[in-house]
C-alpha cells in the first residue's frame, strides 16, 4: 500500500489506472497501422483484378465481351485505375496488313500511362452488340453513335495508314489498326462490333479507317443515318503524285497492271481502280452535299439557280452527267469533315531556308486537328507509313521494281496533262466552295491554299529541278 498525497492506492488499483500517455499513443498507432494495412491490401486486390482484365485485352487483342459490372463500376469510379497501356495495346493491335512505320514511334517505352483523359466521357460496352443491332433495326438509328468518334475515310494513297497509326499513338485516342469496310457492305452496327472487340473501354476517342468510304455512297449514307456526329477525316494529294503512287502500289502488290502508256483517261478497262477520274476529288466530295450544288436550302430560286450553275461549271461534261443522275438520290451528309493534303503530314525539316515557316505550318496543322477532334494532349512526332507487300525475295522485288513508273518520264506527259486538268477543277471547287462550308475544317487554310494551287502545276518541274541540283 502506498500513500499518494493523501490518496491511498493498492497494487490492483494501480494496474487499473489509465495507461501513460506514451503507452496510449503506441496502442493507437498500432491500431491505425492495422487499418491502413487493411486498406492497402484491398486497394492492391482491386487493382490486380482490373489489371488482369486489362492485360487479357492486351494479350489477346480482344476485350471480354463485357466487363463484370463490379469491375466496370470500379473503373468508372476510380480515376486512378489504369485504363490503357497505349504502347502495349498498339503493339498487339498493330496487326498491320502490309505497312511499315519508317519513322519508328519515338518514346514508345516512355509513353505516359495512365493517360489523364478526364475531359472525355467514360465509354463502357454495357450494351451487347446484338442488342445494339436490334435497337438499330427497331428504328433507334443512332444508338451506337457514342462508339464511333472519327473515321478516316479517304482518299486511298493519301496517307490514310499514317493517319490511322499516328492518331492511334495519341494518349486520348484508340483506332482500329486495320481497314474496316463494314459500312460499305454490311449492317451499320457491324463497325462497332470491331470497336467493342478491338478497342478498350475507357475515356478515349474511337475511330476506324476505310480509304474507300468517301467514294462509296452506301458508306456515306450509313454514316449519315447512324453515325451523323462521327468526325470524318479526308486526305487529298497532288493528282499526279497520287496516280503514280497508286499505280506503283498495285505493282508492288502483284496486280497484273497494263503498262501505264496503255491506260486511257476514261479508265475503260478498270485498271484495278487506278483511274484518272478518281483523282478528281471534287466529283466525289460534291456528293456529300456541303455546297450549293449539293443541297437545296436557298429560298431565292434565281440566286439558287445562279449559284448552282457557277458551281456546276467547274465540273467536266462527263462529271456533270453523272452528277445529274446521282445528286438527287443520295443522302446529304451531316458529318463534319477535316480535309488535309498528304504533304501536310511531312515532319518539318530541321535545316534549310524555310525551316521556321515549315515548322509553323506543321504546328498550325496539328493544332487545328487537335481542336477538331477535341483532344487536349499533344500528338506524338509524325510518322510515315507506306503500305504494300513486304518480304518479297530479292529477285521478285527487283522484278516488281522494274515495272514501277516514274511519272515524270516523257512517255507519261499525256497522263500528267489529264491529271493536271482535273487538278485545276479540284483546286477551284475545293477552295471556292467546299472549304466555305461550316462543316469543313482545314488544317492551316493559308498553307492549304498554297498546296492546292499546285494541283494544276506539273510536280515534275520541281522533281527534275531537284535531280539536276
Ligand atoms: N508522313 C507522310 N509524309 C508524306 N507522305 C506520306 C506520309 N505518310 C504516308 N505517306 C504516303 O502516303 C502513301 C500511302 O497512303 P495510304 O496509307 O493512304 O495508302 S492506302 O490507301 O492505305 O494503301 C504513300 O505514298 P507513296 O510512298 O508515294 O506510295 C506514303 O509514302
Amino acid at each position: 500500500m502506498t500513500n499518494n498525497g493523501g490518496t491511498t492506492t493498492t497494487r490492483r488499483q494501480r494496474q487499473r489506472q489509465p495507461p501513460s500517455l506514451i503507452r496510449l499513443s503506441l496502442k493507437r498507432c498500432f491500431a491505425a497501422r492495422s487499418v491502413l494495412a487493411l486498406l492497402l491490401l484491398s486497394y492492391i486486390i482491386s487493382h490486380v483484378t482490373v489489371i488482369q482484365e486489362l492485360s487479357s485485352i492486351d494479350a489477346s487483342g480482344k476485350s471480354p465481351p463485357l466487363l463484370s459490372s463490379s469491375t466496370t463500376l470500379m473503373m468508372r469510379t476510380n480515376p486512378k485505375v489504369p485504363q490503357k497501356q497505349p504502347q502495349q495495346q498498339s503493339a498487339v493491335r498493330m496487326k498491320q496488313k502490309t505497312s511499315s512505320v519508317t519513322n519508328k514511334k519515338e518514346g514508345d517505352s516512355t509513353r505516359q500511362s495512365p493517360p489523364n483523359n478526364r475531359s472525355l466521357p467514360f465509354i463502357s460496352y454495357d450494351i451487347p452488340f446484338d442488342e445494339l443491332r436490334s435497337a438499330m433495326d427497331a428504328g433507334n438509328d443512332t444508338v451506337a453513335q457514342h462508339l464511333l468518334d472519327f473515321g478516316i475515310i479517304g482518299f486511298p494513297k493519301c496517307g490514310t495508314t499514317t493517319m490511322m497509326q499516328w492518331l492511334g499513338m495519341h494518349n486520348e485516342i484508340v483506332a482500329i489498326q486495320h481497314e474496316i469496310m463494314a459500312l460499305q457492305k454490311h449492317h451499320p452496327a457491324r463497325i462497332v462490333n470491331f470497336v467493342m472487340k478491338e478497342l478498350p473501354p475507357g475515356r478515349f476517342l474511337r475511330g476506324y479507317k476505310s480509304p474507300n468510304d468517301v467514294e462509296d455512297q452506301r458508306a456515306l449514307n450509313k454514316l449519315a443515318q447512324h453515325y451523323p456526329h462521327t468526325k470524318l477525316i479526308v486526305g487529298l494529294r497532288h493528282p499526279v503524285l497520287w496516280y503514280e503512287s497508286f499505280y506503283n502500289h498495285r505493282i508492288q502488290n502483284g496486280f497484273n497492271m497494263p503498262p501505264m502508256t496503255e491506260m486511257n483517261a476514261n479508265c475503260i478497262g478498270g485498271y484495278y481502280g487506278v483511274c484518272i477520274g478518281r483523282a478528281g476529288y471534287h466529283g466525289t466530295l460534291v456528293r456529300m452535299g456541303k455546297t450549293p450544288l449539293g443541297y437545296d436550302n436557298s429560298t431565292d430560286a434565281n440566286k439558287k439557280a445562279e449559284e448552282r450553275m457557277a458551281e456546276r461549271n467547274l465540273f467536266s461534261p462527263k462529271e456533270r452527267r453523272s452528277l445529274r443522275n446521282d445528286l438527287p438520290v443520295r443522302t446529304i451528309s451531316p458529318n463534319p469533315v477535316f480535309l488535309y493534303d498528304t504533304s501536310q503530314l511531312k515532319m518539318p525539316s530541321t535545316s534549310g531556308v524555310d525551316v521556321v515557316q515549315q515548322q509553323d505550318n506543321y504546328n498550325q496543322f496539328v493544332q487545328t486537328l487537335k481542336t477538331y477532334l477535341g483532344v487536349s494532349q499533344d500528338f506524338p512526332p509524325m510518322i510515315q507509313s507506306k503500305p504494300g507487300k513486304k518480304d518479297l525475295n530479292a529477285t521478285e522485288q527487283a522484278r516488281r521494281d522494274a515495272r514501277k513508273v516514274d511519272i515524270c518520264d516523257e512517255v507519261y506527259q499525256e497522263h500528267r496533262k489529264w491529271l493536271l486538268e482535273s487538278g485545276k477543277r479540284t483546286k477551284e471547287w475545293i477552295l471556292d466552295y467546299f472549304v466555305k462550308s461550316p462543316d469543313v475544317t482545314v488544317g492551316n487554310l493559308h498553307h492549304f491554299r498554297e498546296i492546292l494551287d499546285m494541283y494544276s502545276v506539273d510536280p515534275c518541274l520541281q522533281r527534275n529541278r531537284n535531280k539536276t541540283d
